[in-house]
């Protein structure tokens, strides 16, 4: 990328890669890999995420439960939740599939190679603040399609652009575990969503109507294996957009969350857990109660990885601002209202291309700012 070859030979990787000093990943021991998610309990970090059991979720323990949920999103933003009752063998599916369908020779997945005009299907040249990520991605909407807003500058026009998937031809079992995978997570998004109004006050289905016509994003997120793990990151810190993730992990690992504090942490991996985070918007909807949490993808030198994070979204057409009931005079709005349609379409753009500006965030839409 500009520079020349030696700087690639030097450094182990082309340093387009490469982050500036201060955001690299510190460097945990190695691991001891013998390909067991137990083995690898020992070797992470010390603290873990809150793990919220969702079997909790009757009468009798519902209180719990939520008091759980208000404490994991004010002090993480993140938690895992075990017995959501998913059937796995269907994410199992989808890890058989993706791991095919990344094997494949590179010319034959940038046949289905996200372009400038549609932020669908594959894509190995992802920016996360303006330097490529160490991975490659296949990205599909559960919908089908998308509509995104074309004017972005407030002229008033309502016209959309619609965005179809784009599937790899001949390989329809790919097709349909991401489909069938996609399908069941829905059911848990809106529960997971009921449970985070529960957990403000709110009744269960205050944000049901926004996520009607959801433009949920979902993302198998491929890792290699990389000779400078200590250089680059899969994925760069950043805060997820839209309202909630929902992310499964392989047993590898790498995946960390920055605490309060600022220390990174790692999350254990759990084969029968799904990472939880909470996204921008419901971080304005709350008025900062909850807020979306940095976090970054470290990879490693042994061992590819895979994830397949369920990024929920509200409708395109869906003005976010803070909820009513929770402001008040002590608690001021501190957001303008955020159109998500214009807002996410802007961040898809920024994260295709270096526009050399830094990409679009909530606080610019922040009373203060
Ligand atoms: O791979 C992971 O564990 C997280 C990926 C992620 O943060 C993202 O795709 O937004
Ligand atoms: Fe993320």
């Amino acid at each position: 990328m500009g520079k020349p070859a030696s700087d690639e030979e030097e450094l182990g990787v082309d340093p387009a890669f490469v982050l500036p000093p201060e955001h690299r990943p510190n460097q945990l021991p190695p691991p001891n890999y013998n390909n067991t998610f137990n083995s690898l309990l020992s070797a992470a970090a010390t603290q873990d995420i809150p793990v919220i059991d969702l079997s909790q979720n009757h009468t009798a323990l519902q209180h719990h439960l939520l008091d759980q949920i208000r404490n994991a999103c004010q002090d993480w933003g993140f938690f895992q939740i075990i017995n959501h009752t998913l059937p796995l063998h269907l994410y199992d599916d989808v890890h058989v599939q993706a791991k095919k369908f990344f094997a494949l020779p590179l010319q034959e997945k940038k046949k289905v190679q996200r372009t400038a005009a549609c932020p669908l299907g594959f894509n190995d040249t992802e920016l996360t603040k303006n330097v490529r990520d160490w991975k490659e991605v296949f990205e599909f909407v559960p919908r089908g399609s998308l509509e995104l807003p074309l004017d972005l500058e407030g002229s008033g026009s309502k016209q959309v652009k619609v965005f179809e998937n784009v599937w790899p031809h001949n390989f329809p079992e790919f097709r349909i575990a991401c489909e069938r995978w996609a399908a069941a997570l829905r059911g848990l998004a809106f529960k997971l969503l009921e449970l985070i109004s529960q957990s403000l006050g709110l009744p269960a289905t205050y944000f049901h109507d926004f996520f009607i016509k959801d433009t949920t994003f979902m993302k198998l997120n491929y890792y290699p294996r990389c000779p400078a793990p200590d250089l680059v990151l899969g994925v760069s810190r950043h805060k997820d957009s839209g309202g909630l993730s929902i992310l499964m992990q392989d047993e590898v690992g790498g995946l960390e969350v920055k605490r309060n504090d600022g220390e990174w942490i790692r999350v254990v991996p759990r084969r029968d857990a799904f990472v939880v985070n909470i996204g921008c918007m419901i971080q304005v909807w709350t008025n900062d109660k909850y807020q979306s949490v940095e976090h970054r993808v470290v990879v490693n030198q042994h061992k590819e990885r895979f994830s397949v994070p369920y990024f929920f979204n509200p409708g395109s057409d869906t003005d976010v601002e803070p909820v009513p009931d929770l402001v008040d005079i002590d608690h001021p709005p501190k957001y303008w209202s955020i159109n998500w349609g214009k807002y996410l379409k802007q961040r898809k753009d920024g994260n295709f291309k270096n526009l050399g500006v830094e990409n679009r965030q909530i606080y610019h839409y922040a009373r203060e700012y």
